[in-house]
């Protein structure tokens, strides 16, 4: 634990077919174990039905609700109000419950970042202001930024292209060194004070819409890109400045589950989300492991995030989301190894 710092690891089951293989632990919270059917190995070995087990700082049931996750998540959100900077990432496959577990903003059962919004508005005595962008093949793209009147000409003529067209309308950013501090900044980002919290549900919902997303075999409308939602909170008793990070992550699955009839583009997406995740994963483990050289520049998102992240008392949380599908379980398997590798030293 003391080695591991501020980093935590927790993972949550999403209702599916193949339930009975998982198996959380109750009494030793983040204790799972796995039945992995028999496979063959890449080498063409057969590999028996095994039990797999896993530890991580805390591990949600099927039947968790969105408020227990956020139970076990708004500490976070109180460190970020006390002055910490903070990181939340929703790590899983396609389908796997990422964006519920994060947004879910219209339905009934709110997920973190609109309890987040909730406590911070009712707790902070400024408005915090909220960007969000969105990482798209390496590409950044703001996802508040005002829409050009040709643009909205382009949606409302082409509807079913919406999503893709607004997003191709918003404006790419680059990430420059701050010449007095060294340090990836992003250039040109929106930035909103927020007032209430109908008008951060706007504003999500302007996001959205921006959203690129793309037809997979696992999901029709998945999301092929990272978001990222910031909250910058300003305290003036000390005259700082805290942010708290809420990453919702394109799914993680590999090429070869994907399936033989993906596009090219399709490919291209997902070679590059994993690419970045992979940089995801080395950089938090480095960091977790207090290595020297923590490798940020390896992806667009760490890049952006080194600022946070290497802030001394950042606090950092990789939520691994889990289908518990049959189909599903070599990918979940896979998901829960990513998991392991961050606490790994
Ligand atoms: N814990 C849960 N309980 C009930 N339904 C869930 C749960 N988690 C996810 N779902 C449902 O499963 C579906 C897929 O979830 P979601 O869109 O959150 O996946 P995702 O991981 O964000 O996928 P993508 O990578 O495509 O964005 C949605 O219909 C969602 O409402």
């Amino acid at each position: 634990m003391t080695l591991r710092g501020n980093m935590r690891v927790f993972c949550r089951l999403r209702p599916g077919t193949g339930a009975d293989a998982f198996n959380a632990q109750t009494g030793t919270v983040g204790d799972l174990r796995v039945r992995a059917p028999a496979s063959k190995t890449v080498d063409g070995r057969d590999e028996a039905a095994k039990v797999l087990h896993f530890k991580f700082d805390y591990v949600f049931p099927d039947d968790a609700r969105q408020c227990d996750v956020f139970d076990e998540v708004q500490g976070l959100v109180q460190s970020a109000l006390d002055g910490h900077n903070v990181c939340i990432f929703a790590y899983g496959q396609t389908g796997s419950g990422k964006t519920h577990t994060m947004s879910n903003h219209t339905g009934a059962d709110p997920g973190i970042i609109p309890r987040a919004l909730e406590l911070i508005l009712r707790e902070h005595s400024q408005k915090p202001r909220l960007s969000l962008l969105e990482i798209y093949n390496e590409e950044l793209r703001d996802l508040l930024a005002p829409v050009s009147a040709d643009s909205q000409g382009k949606r409302s003529r082409n509807a079913g292209k919406r999503k893709a067209a607004s997003s191709a309308a918003a404006p790419k950013l680059r990430i420059r060194i701050d010449p007095k501090r060294g340090k990836p900044q992003l250039q040109g980002l929106s930035e909103v004070a927020i007032s209430s919290a109908a008008h951060a549900r706007d504003l999500l919902q302007r996001a959205e819409d921006s959203r690129m997303v793309a037809r997979t075999n696992a999901n029709e409308r998945s999301s092929r890109s990272h978001v990222v939602l910031t909250l910058a909170l300003d305290h003036a008793d000390s005259n700082t400045t805290s942010s708290i990070h809420l990453v919702d992550l394109a799914g993680s699955e590999r090429i070869a589950h994907a399936g033989s009839d993906r596009s090219a583009k399709q490919l291209k997406e997902q070679c590059s989300i994993n690419t970045s995740l992979v940089a995801l994963k080395n950089a938090l483990r480095a960091l977790a492991t207090q290595q020297t050289h923590i490798p940020f520049r390896d992806s667009k998102l760490t890049y952006l995030l080194q600022d946070a992240l290497e802030s001394q008392t950042c606090k950092t949380l990789m939520l691994c989301n889990l289908s518990q599908d049959s189909e599903n379980i070599p990918e979940s398997l896979n998901t829960l190894r990513f998991a392991s590798q961050v606490l790994q030293n």
